[in-house]
């Protein structure tokens, strides 16, 4: 259907009244060109208490640089931001806007500590003081550009998780139900709340829905700062203005909101009270929004045509998008922001930014909130139990998670099963050969199954760098939650796997070794798949080191070329090799209690040089490498970041 210009004043008038509704004026002062002078930031109200209890703050800062390796050329630096100042008040919409590439998401990402490259100069201050990380993490919220949600989940269940994670265990689930409920009914999202997320391939909710629900993950800890990069890039003009007017909404609650906003439509564009604008990496207006920000374009540059005379923009907000861009593409951008520089709302902003830099005296609450030291709301134990209650029992229901970790399993049990039928019952000396060869088999099939582990860890990882920024857990629970869910599936496939090959095949010794070193084999290969996803840049590196690694291991199990036989320079990688544990252990415990000579009156352990040797031994040794690969895991998740930003 085609949507008329008629049918979009007519969804204006509609969101407009809705706003205003939602706004209660009296809670949230609006400022627009008509009531604020020119050049004045509006009264700031950081400390003050707005009737839903929540209150803002203002963010300011000062001569702000940002300085980075240019990717194209490793030796040179560039400078994105350079000298930028302003201030973000609570209550009032502010936005940043400016071309494309003139730096916003990156000053958004300064300001709310998310960078993770390149240095930054210059001075941000929160109600005066300078925010730790785990305050930016706790108490601020950063809706991203791109969706990061977790698409098996309903969208409910991804606003509960959220809730569960982010919020204080004291708080009751009632509470965190209700803060989830005004939140799905604030975005628009009740009569989506259980709609599964989905994703490109596997359609779920619709791209606004997605848009809000991601809105949503920042408001259900009612956040005092909220940024958004981009809330409506991708989004057609009517889902824009409704994204936009829920967020206009917010603004009664006191909250500080700065959102970043490329080509916003002439609706979008009137909820803004302040606006801030950037022209490769200058500040080249910061003050109200709407005509008062026209009348300073059409002052300070005079050469440019004016609003409304010989130009071809009929709204403020494509007049003042025309000229910058145009101003942009002709080289003037630093004549702009020096402009800016010399007029008086320069002068009158900077006298307002002293003012907000100025330490001041805050609420106890804010106190403590600003001296926050650990990153997360809620303790270890609570995070593991929160991210199993809402994954578990989805990945545990979808087939495509289960299938690559169960399937190869029970098929290769079966060939092994009837490949070696009975094997164990004949016990000549060749046929030992083929018992080693099938416990080899054994052995190493956990290994090549442990890339059935990477991708998933690969694939999450936008949801888990932005889960970790919003302090929602640490890369240990996140880490133990992974690996409790992923063992409490090897559990139950182990099982099957050494009731189908054991007892058929017949062999020897202790079923409970044999059961317990596959398992054991399979969880270390799962923590050496997490290791090396969470190293590896991206799903091809990944792919290609595990089974590279588990084949130079192979060489070092005993089988193809014996330890004796191993050149000495090479003699050290058998103690590093965890199958080799594991062969070894599984050897002993099936040929033990037998006598076989497989040639030359040569037993089969003597032949291998495993007589004498303790099966449980060889066990506890590969028990080490869980902890080793635990650890390895932990640290590479919580120290390498392959995002860079
Ligand atoms: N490491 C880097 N090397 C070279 N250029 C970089 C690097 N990091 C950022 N940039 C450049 O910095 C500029 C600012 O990027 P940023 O994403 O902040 O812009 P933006 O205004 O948000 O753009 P958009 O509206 O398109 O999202 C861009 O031109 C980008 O190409």
């Amino acid at each position: 259907m085609v949507r008329t210009r008629d049918d979009a004043s007519a969804q204006a008038m509609e969101l407009e009244l809705k706003v205003d509704h939602a706004l209660d004026l009296e809670a949230a002062p609006s400022c627009t060109a008509s009531n604020i002078p020119e050049g004045v930031a509006p009264s700031d109200e950081e400390d003050g208490q707005h009737p839903s209890g929540i209150r803002g703050m203002t963010v300011a800062f000062q001569d702000v640089e940002y300085i980075v390796k240019n990717s194209a050329k490793w030796r040179e630096k560039i400078s994105i931001l350079s000298k930028v100042s302003g201030s973000i008040p609570p209550g009032y919409l502010t936005a940043l806007m400016g071309p494309s590439g003139s730096g916003k998401t990156t000053l958004l990402d300064v300001l709310a500590g998310r960078k993770t490259v390149g240095t930054i100069n210059g001075t941000v201050v929160y109600a005066g003081h300078k925010a730790s990380r785990s305050f930016l993490r706790r108490y601020t919220g950063y809706v991203e550009q791109f969706d990061t949600l977790l698409d098996n989940l309903t969208v409910e269940e991804m606003l509960m998780y959220t809730a569960e994670m982010k919020n204080p265990v004291r708080d009751s689930l009632a509470s965190k139900k209700a803060k989830v409920a005004l939140v799905m009914e604030q975005l628009a999202l009740t009569s989506c709340k259980s709609v599964k997320i989905g994703n490109a391939l596997d359609r779920g909710i619709s791209g606004g829905q997605s848009k809000r629900t991601n809105i949503g993950l920042a408001l259900v800890t009612n956040p005092r700062v909220l940024f958004l990069d981009e809330p409506t890039s991708g989004l057609d003009s009517f889902t824009a203005n409704e994204v936009m007017s829920v967020v206009k909404g917010l603004m009664k609650t006191g909250m500080t909101i700065c959102a970043t906003i490329h080509s916003p439509t002439p609706f979008c564009f009137r909820l803004f009270d302040r606006m801030m604008i950037l022209l490769r990496g200058h500040m080249a207006y910061a003050g109200p929004n709407g005509e008062a920000a026209v009348h300073y374009f059409e002052q300070t540059n005079p050469g440019y045509p004016r609003f409304g005379a010989g130009s071809t923009s009929d709204n403020h907000a494509e007049w003042i998008v025309d000229l910058t861009t145009k101003a942009d593409r002709d080289g003037k951008a630093l004549e702009f922001a020096q402009r800016y520089q010399a007029s008086a709302l320069c002068a009158a902003n900077a006298g307002d930014l002293q003012r907000d830099l100025e330490r001041r005296e805050v609420s106890p609450q804010i106190a403590k909130e600003l001296r926050a030291r650990q990153g997360t709301s809620t303790p270890f134990y609570f995070g593991v139990k929160t991210i199993l209650k809402y994954r578990l029992w989805r990945d545990l229901s979808d087939p495509t998670y289960l299938g690559p970790r169960v399937a190869d399993k029970i098929v290769v049990g079966l060939i092994l099963m009837s490949l070696y039928w009975h094997i164990g019952r004949e016990n000549f000396g060749p046929n030992s050969v083929n018992i080693g060869a099938a416990l080899f088999m054994v052995t190493i099939l956990p290994a090549f199954a442990a890339c059935a582990y990477t991708p998933q860890l690969v694939l999450e990882r936008p949801v888990y760098y932005r889960e970790r920024n919003d302090g929602c857990y640490t890369a240990l629970t996140y880490l133990s939650a992974k690996i409790f869910e992923e063992s409490l599936v090897a559990l139950v496939t182990s099982t099957v796997f050494a009731c189908i090959v054991f007892f058929p095949c017949e062999f020897s010794g202790s079923f409970a070794l044999f059961w317990y070193t596959y398992f054991q084999t399979t969880l270390i290969g799962i923590l050496l798949a997490y290791f090396i996803a969470a190293i590896s840049p991206n799903m091809d590196v990944a792919n290609g080191a595990l089974p590279a690694f588990i084949v130079i291991n192979l060489f070092f199990v005993g089988l193809l070329i014996r330890p004796q036989d191993q050149p000495k320079y090479w003699h050290w990688f058998q103690y590093i090799d965890f199958l080799h544990y594991s062969w070894t252990a599984q050897m002993i415990n099936q040929f033990e209690n037998t006598h076989i000579i497989i040639f030359l009156g040569i037993e089969i352990l003597q032949f291998y040089d495993l007589r004498g040797k303790k099966k449980w031994d060889y066990v506890g040794f590969e028990t080490v490498f869980i902890v080793v690969f635990f650890v390895w895991a932990w640290l590479a998740l919580a120290f390498i970041r392959h995002q860079k930003r």
